[in-house]
């Protein structure tokens, strides 16, 4: 199936519906050994928007993220990321692709020997040449942008509350002001206010900066407040994607039980 039709301004692609789209992965099958997590899944992310993904414990959304990053291998298909194939890809435009994505893992992955501010320097070490100075004016300007005093600078993530790790995460994500980021379940392990809060500030950022998020979550609130659509893989791929609206009308078993069921009706 490809709806994609002619190339649109920075190289991304524009559907029929006429909505940029960011990323795409056609016929994208990822297997370890004899077991197959992903087959021939198909997806869109368009420009702009905050894109939930759901699907039960184990069905393959971590593994789908990591192979959009390159990190784990696919058996097949294609994955287009702001225009540009990643297989066909040269070193220098594969670069220029990871400087224009952030990603938050899930819990954090903040290097521990190193305090926030390191933390959020390591992708300007990686991706560009400032100095020192105009590193830590830039972490500094990233620490406000998600909500964390000044002091949090030269704290160690040990030293920080799980919403301040969070956080300090999403300011390692947003280092090289990013076009899109992903978030690998951003809300699990905070309570429901400092969750809320946390929702608030990625609606704030996709606002004000035009950030694409991608966002792997399990927080019916999240798919709720902030999310613009939301895909659902089950079976080895993206069984449904829609708006919330598309979701609660689905009767697709999973997805009625999930959107509909007992624990989604209580928070109504
Ligand atoms: N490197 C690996 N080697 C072998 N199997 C793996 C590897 N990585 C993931 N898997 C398997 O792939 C499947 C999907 O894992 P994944 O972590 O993507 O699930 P998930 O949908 O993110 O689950 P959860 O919601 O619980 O985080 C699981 O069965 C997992 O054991």
């Amino acid at each position: 199936m490809s709806e994609l039709q002619q190339p649109a301004r920075d190289g991304q692609t524009v559907p029929a519906g006429g909505r940029p789209v960011l990323l795409s992965a056609r016929g994208v099958t990822v297997g370890f050994g004899s077991k197959l997590i992903l087959e021939n899944l198909d997806l869109d992310v368009y420009r702009g928007e905050v894109l939930g993904f759901v699907g039960g414990s184990g069905t393959g959304k971590s593994v789908l993220m990591r192979t959009i990053l390159g990190l784990t291998p696919r058996r097949a298909g294609q994955i287009t990321v702001f225009g540009q194939d990643l297989d066909s890809a040269t070193p220098e435009q594969r670069n220029q692709i990871e400087r224009r994505w952030g990603v938050l893992f899930q819990q954090g992955a903040l290097f521990s020997s190193l305090t926030v501010k390191q933390n959020i320097q390591v992708p300007m070490r990686e991706y560009t040449g400032l100095s020192q100075v105009l590193m830590d004016e830039l972490a500094w300007l990233k620490l406000e942008l998600v909500g964390l005093p000044r002091d949090a600078a030269d704290k160690y993530p040990s030293e920080l509350s799980g919403g301040m790790v969070k956080r300090a995460s999403l300011a390692r994500a947003l280092a090289l002001d990013p076009d899109l980021v992903f978030l690998d379940e951003p809300t699990s392990g905070l309570d429901p206010i400092g969750a809320a809060a946390f929702d608030n500030l990625i609606a704030k950022l996709r606002e004000t900066l035009g950030l694409t998020v991608y966002m792997v979550t399990h927080d019916l609130d999240s798919l709720h407040s902030i999310c613009d659509r939301i895909a659902v893989l089950g079976e080895r791929r993206v069984l449904l994607a829609g708006t919330i609206e598309d979701m609660m009308a689905s009767d697709h078993a999973w997805v009625k039980s999930y959107f509909r069921g007992e624990r989604a009706l209580r928070r109504v």
